[in-house]
């Protein structure tokens, strides 16, 4: 909009008033545009955006001639068309090869331009600023498709990876992350521990005070977890009110005393404005480097069954296997 302000008085000084009075038009027509933006409406925007640039670059070549360089706001042009997602890919196409076809055909359409203006010597300098500034929405539009391409990558991932009430990593992708984990501390030879971990008696929160405030109760006992644990351990939604520990380069004592502190947090906590208290059941293993994961996880289920069977909100420690 400002180019074209701009524009507006220098053809006027170079009395080329039919350009002045085209580029008032532009001005009007960003001016509309910017406000369609403002209104969140980006894909007419860009539709009028582009249309304006054409139109504008075709009348300017046809008026001055091409060697000015202003037929290079042709490709600006397509590329801001390819920035409509509401465009299917095979209409921006089209579009945007349509617009590259008539910037080929400037130089055969307006070899004999309307007016030769007296200015002829700047020429060359204009040819090179235009081209400079068409490459911007070039540059723009690229970075900005990379940019979103890799945010949404990023988002895919995250979402892929985690599960969506608690944050914490979902079974599925949790299996590669704890195998990694295990083998880094088996090459170490350094301990790691595996622990079951299951809220007590959750069916009767959800009965008695509702699945929202039973989801409440799951979100901030993993928020609770996760806060609690260092960064190299692994905290996993295993199923609805049941987590998965695993925690690399800890010995089973250290595990234990881990595990004591978070019973008591989760035990300290209250929900639904004090008139909840829920507590938490832990069966624990230590990996042994001849067992696989399914072994291992096994015991400290077992160990997770005996912690309920003994009344709840307790630690129990597997047997090791030798
Ligand atoms: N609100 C809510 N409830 C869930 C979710 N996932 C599972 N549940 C409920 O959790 C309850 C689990 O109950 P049970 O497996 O019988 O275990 P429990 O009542 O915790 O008893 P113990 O484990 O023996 O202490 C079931 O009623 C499930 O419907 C969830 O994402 N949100």
């Amino acid at each position: 909009m400002g180019l074209h302000a701009c524009l507006v008085f220098a053809f006027w000084y170079a009395q080329v008033e039919l350009l002045s009075v085209f580029n008032v038009l532009s001005v009007v027509t960003w001016w509309f545009g910017i406000t369609l933006l403002e209104r969140e409406q980006q894909s007419l925007a860009l539709r009028i955006f582009s249309l304006e640039v054409t139109i504008h670059s075709v009348l300017v070549c046809a008026v001055i001639g091409t060697d000015y360089g202003f037929q290079f706001y042709l490709w600006a042009a397509s590329c801001l068309l390819l920035l409509d997602t509401q465009l299917k890919l095979k209409q921006a196409v089209v579009w945007c090869a349509a617009i590259i076809v008539i910037f080929a055909l400037t130089y055969t359409w307006f070899e004999e331009p309307l007016t030769y203006i007296d200015y002829q010597m700047f020429a060359p300098y204009l040819h090179l600023l235009n081209v400079i500034v068409c490459g911007i929405p070039m540059i723009y539009t690229i970075g900005l498709i990379r940019e979103i391409t890799i945010n949404q990558q990023r988002d895919l991932e995250t979402l892929a990876a985690h599960d969506s009430l608690t944050h914490l990593f979902n079974r599925r992708y949790a299996h590669g992350l704890i195998q990694q984990a295990y083998k880094s501390c088996i090459n170490q030879q350094q301990p790691i521990c595996v622990v079951m971990a299951d809220i007590d008696h959750f069916k009767q929160v959800n009965d008695l005070y509702g699945h929202e405030l039973g989801d409440e109760v799951i979100e901030r006992v993993a928020q609770c977890l996760s806060q609690q644990l260092n960064n190299a351990d692994i905290a996993v939604r295993w199923g609805g009110e049941e987590f998965l520990l695993v925690l690399p380069n800890c010995s089973q004592a250290d595990a234990q005393k881990h595990l004591e502190q978070l019973r008591q947090s989760i035990e300290a906590m209250t929900f639904g404005k004090g008139a909840l208290q829920v507590t938490m059941s832990f069966g624990l293993a230590t990996w042994q480097a001849h067992c696989d994961f399914e072994e291992v996880l096994k015991q400290a289920d077992v160990a997770l069954y005996k912690s309920k069977h003994k009344g709840r909100n307790t630690i129990t420690v597997a047997p090791q296997v030798h």
